[in-house]
């Protein structure tokens, strides 16, 4: 397979490799266009703007920024939801060009995601032993005795009862229904997790659950993952590097003990004067 093939391999023995990057973004732009208010004028928003970034297994890339910065459209490109509008993404050293239902697919295998919101992730009528077999029927994974196996290992996983299989979302804590959008992103055996503000909407009490169990499913599954947050200090918590974005550009970037005891950008350091004492 050559480098422009726009199939990624997925499931294959790239899998093992940890020298390339699960996923790499290299210059790549996000230009939405919208109509807004005039009939004739075009609202342009560069959203991501030259952004290039790498993610490896093992290692977590925390992406920093305030509302608006591009951060959720980068998280979209890096699990292959948003197509760029210039540059080129590699997942396991290829590159994708056409952005196909079966590529998609196969990307979602590698690559999956956690919301903010474990409210609107899972459906509220839909018992949470469904919501995590869901991905195992749609990629009709082994059979339904080593589904329901699998379904299993996952809430233990994220350190959650087997009783809780049996509950609605609705009949759990925020914290706990975050668990399960965790579990259900870990269905398939990723090998990078993209969580996006993963506990901005979860009681302060319970936000350092959920980044500790982040933590130790990294280190657990050797998974690649990319943590992004407004909050500067809850990065901290959880990165090895940082990027720090201001208006689609990436302002800063390194190991995040330089970029957060020694920032070189004044937007990076007005970041850190903002931000409320460590958790
Ligand atoms: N589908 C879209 N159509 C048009 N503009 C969009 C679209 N999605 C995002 N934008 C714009 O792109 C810019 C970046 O948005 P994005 O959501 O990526 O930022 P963010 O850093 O994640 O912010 P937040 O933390 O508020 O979600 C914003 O100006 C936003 O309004």
């Amino acid at each position: 397979m050559s480098a422009t093939d726009t199939t990624p391999r997925t499931g294959d023995g790239a899998a093992g490799d940890r020298e390339t990057p699960v996923v790499e973004l290299r210059n790549v732009h996000v230009v939405f266009t919208s109509r807004t208010g005039s009939l004739f004028r075009a609202n342009r928003v560069h959203a991501v703007n030259d952004v290039s970034v790498q993610v490896r297994r093992g290692s977590t890339l925390g992406i920093v920024g305030e509302s608006g910065s591009g951060k959720s459209t980068m998280a979209k490109v890096l699990v292959g939801l948003q197509a760029p509008t210039e540059g080129e993404i590699r997942f396991r050293g290829t590159a994708v060009s056409k952005y196909t239902a079966d590529v998609r697919r196969r990307v979602g295998r590698v690559v999956s995601v956690v919301f903010q919101d474990p409210a609107t992730a899972l459906n509220a009528r839909m018992r949470i032993r469904d919501a995590l077999r869901d991905p195992l029927d749609v990629h009709r994974v082994g059979d339904a005795a080593s589904r329901e196996a699998r379904v299993r290992e996952l809430v233990h996983l994220v350190g959650l009862p087997e009783s809780a299989l049996d509950a609605l979302p609705g009949q759990l804590s925020g914290g706990q229904r975050q668990r399960v959008a965790i579990a259900r992103a870990l269905a398939l055996e990723p090998d990078v997790i993209v969580a996006d503000e993963p506990t901005s909407a979860l009681d302060v009490s319970v936000r350092a659950q959920i980044l500790n169990l982040l933590a130790d499913l990294k280190a657990e599954l050797d998974l690649g993952m990319v943590f992004i947050s407004h909050d500067i200090q809850t990065v901290r918590h959880v990165s090895d590097e940082i990027v720090v974005m201001q208006g689609g550009r990436i302002v800063e970037s390194g190991p995040a003990a330089r970029v957060l005891d020694d920032p070189q950008d004044d937007y990076t350091r007005t970041l850190l004067a903002a931000a409320p004492a460590l958790l």
